[in-house]
């Protein structure tokens, strides 16, 4: 907790950069703009024991980008967070921010003294201070009056500047959030680190507090890290997404990247729903019940996995296509998920259609949309 209310306060040797006053909009107050700066990981790994919690991560952030890590629990996303921030050390490699080192084998620069802004999942407020004292927390470089009216600016730009002499335990969950962020933001650092700060909100909250997050990011043009789990919230907040495993980076790209074109299996399930067929390659082709498909770059004879996207599968009339039985047709919402049993697949087949479906026990055929399915290497795949 120290370190990070340390790491809050503004950088006093930022040559007054990161805390410069633009002249105050006359309309309505928008977030103090921040002098983005660039953070780069040289081969950073660290260890925790045995653990391996990273491992030779490298990534070059330019200014004003919005990066976000994504992977699953326990892949290092926080670590590699948390040694940005400079509340966790490396053991190898290096950080560098602004084109300086502010860690590595010989260097390390407090917390406090890197000029970045943090949130966390919890956000950390303090419960005896109000909504605008805690803002006002990291600015206390600043004479009280100018604190006050940083804090205003950046509680207005959230949307609670009406909320300034309330405590935190009033607040609901995405009044805490706001506050964080304008907590973050109110410094006006180069770099801001979030650490999953949306995973405390019911998900129509989630959705929004996301949009206006990223809209408050864009504005102050901060470099920003935004660490989640959630390959949808990676998709519509970063410029880039690094998808990190067991504590490498294991890709690293534009969302479209990542989807149309993941690295391997592991990839494309984190970014969609899909039907993964065991298949062996004859003639250049992987060979299934629902069709035969280019396995460009995979040998005749071996074992593939084929995958198909949910909503790359469409249901035809019966006689169409594959055939299939509908088996369970499940309602989520938005979308419907049908289940479908297909013969020579041990496995159902799942898809979602756009509109309605016919109910289970329907006969019916099934397409596979003109995109190709993406095909990666297989272990012990039999053709079905
Ligand atoms: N202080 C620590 N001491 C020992 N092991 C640690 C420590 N911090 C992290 N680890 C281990 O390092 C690995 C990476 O942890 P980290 O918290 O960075 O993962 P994460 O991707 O952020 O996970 P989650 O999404 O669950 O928060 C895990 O195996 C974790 O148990």
């Amino acid at each position: 907790m120290l370190e990070f209310l340390k790491a809050l306060r503004r950088d006093p040797g930022d040559g007054g950069q990161a805390g410069s006053t633009p002249a105050r909009p006359d309309v309505t107050p928008k977030a103090g703009v921040s002098f983005a700066k660039p953070l780069i990981f040289d081969r950073v790994g660290r260890k925790f024991g045995r653990t391996s919690a990273l491992n030779d991560v490298s990534l070059d952030i330019p200014p004003g980008e919005i990066l976000c890590l994504l992977g699953p629990s326990g892949c290092g996303k926080s670590t590699l967070l948390r040694i940005a921030a400079g509340v966790e050390r490396p053991t190898s490699g290096r950080v560098l921010l602004d084109g300086e080192e502010v860690a590595g084998p010989s260097r390390f620069v407090l917390p406090e003294k890197r000029g970045i802004g943090l949130m966390f999942q919890d956000y950390s407020l303090f419960p005896h201070l109000t909504v605008v004292q805690n803002v006002a927390y990291g600015l206390r470089d600043l004479g009280r009056a100018e604190a006050r009216r940083e804090a205003m600016m950046a509680l207005d730009r959230v949307g609670l500047d009406a909320y300034a002499g309330r405590y935190p335990h009033v607040l609901s969950g995405g009044e805490q959030q706001r506050v964080a962020l304008a907590r973050a933001i109110a410094p006006r650092p180069g770099v801001l680190l979030m650490d999953e700060p949306f995973s405390n909100l019911d998900s129509r909250l989630r959705d929004r507090m996301r949009d206006d997050t990223l809209a408050i990011l864009r504005e102050t043009g901060a470099t920003a890290i935004v660490v989640t789990h959630d390959s949808e919230e990676a998709m519509r907040m970063g410029d880039r997404i690094a998808l990190l495993r067991d504590g490498r980076l294991m890709q690293l790209g534009s969302a479209e990247e990542l989807y149309v074109a993941p690295n391997d299996i592991f990839a494309a399930r984190f970014f969609s729903d899909l039907n993964e067929i065991p298949a062996r390659v004859t003639a250049g082709r992987a060979e299934t019940p629902l069709g035969s498909f280019e396995a460009d770059g995979h040998a005749d004879g071996s074992a593939v996995v084929v995958c198909i996207r949910q909503r790359d599968l469409k249901l035809l009339p019966a006689g169409e296509g594959t055939s299939a039985r509908i088996v369970d047709r499940r309602f989520l919402g938005d979308v419907l998920l049908v289940e479908l049993a297909v013969a020579g697949l041990d496995r159902p087949i799942f898809l979602r259609p756009p509109g309605d479906a016919p109910p289970p026990g329907t006969e019916t055929g099934l397409g596979v949309a003109a995109n190709a399915p993406l095909i990666f290497a297989g272990q012990g795949a039999s053709a079905q």
